[in-house]
């Protein structure tokens, strides 16, 4: 498929996502090239209809896009609870568990997700998956002690890979932590995955994604398709 043709899915997906948005609400804003388009749909649409909305970002990266369109915003610990996110992911498998963290920003999208009422994804239809781990899994990790932790998942055969930039150097997420990216091919179970990674010292957070999302949009051959995944929330 053609770069333009992406483009005009991701765009199609942001302007749907838009329409879910209500005056009065907090809304979480997420980050990559399709919330892109989405932070642009809600720019335009704070602009026209005088919506009285803040929103919640989930990356410096979506905080510059968003307040360069004046759209209000607030920090994390400055709301009671956040309406709706709306956000992209890398993967999504049929029980609607996803990856993400391609862009760097799972720690922070977690934590917004997690504190939301109702979570939306963006998505490609080729990022359907039957079961998660084609994508890198991302494994956000503080600097010290790093090494270490990477040869421990060296070790049990998760197949690590440093995170970097183009110029060579450890890639820094906002929270000023380094990225390792699993390459697992299959995550039979991620539930017991997630556990194992989180219980591992020095990792933040990875960027499995287990039953938080309420609804996925996915665009595929100029259609769009809404899933209610009936996923409750833990
Ligand atoms: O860290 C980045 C996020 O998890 C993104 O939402 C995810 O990587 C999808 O991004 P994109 O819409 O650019 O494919």
């Amino acid at each position: 498929m053609q770069r333009r043709d992406f483009n005009e899915y991701k765009k199609n997906l942001g302007n749907k996502a838009a329409e879910f948005v209500k005056s009065g609400m907090v809304i979480g804003l997420g980050t990559g090239s399709t919330v892109y388009y989405f932070v642009e749909a809600l720019g335009k649409k704070v602009a026209k209809e005088k919506l009285d909305i803040v929103g919640i970002t989930t990356s410096n990266k979506t905080k510059e896009h968003a307040s360069s369109l004046n759209i209000p915003l607030k920090s994390l610990d400055e709301v009671d609870s956040i309406d709706l996110t709306i956000d992209g992911a890398d993967e999504v498998s049929n029980d609607f568990h996803g990856i993400k963290g391609g862009g760097g920003a799972l720690l922070f999208e977690k934590l917004v997700a997690s504190n939301s009422k109702k979570t939306v994804w963006i998505i490609e239809d080729s990022k359907r998956v039957k079961a998660l781990g084609k994508y890198p899994l991302p494994v956000e990790v503080v600097k010290y002690g790093s090494e270490k932790l990477f040869q421990k998942l060296e070790k049990r055969g998760y197949k690590p890979t440093w995170r970097l930039t183009d110029s060579g150097n450890n890639f820094l997420t906002d929270d000023d932590n380094y990225i390792i990216d699993l390459h697992l091919r299959r995550i039979s179970s991620p539930h017991e995955f997630s556990r194992e990674l989180i219980g591992l010292v020095g990792v933040v957070e990875h960027g499995l994604f287990l039953d938080t999302v309420d609804t996925v949009i996915v665009g595929s051959k100029g259609e769009i398709e809404i899933i209610d995944t009936q996923v409750g929330k833990n």
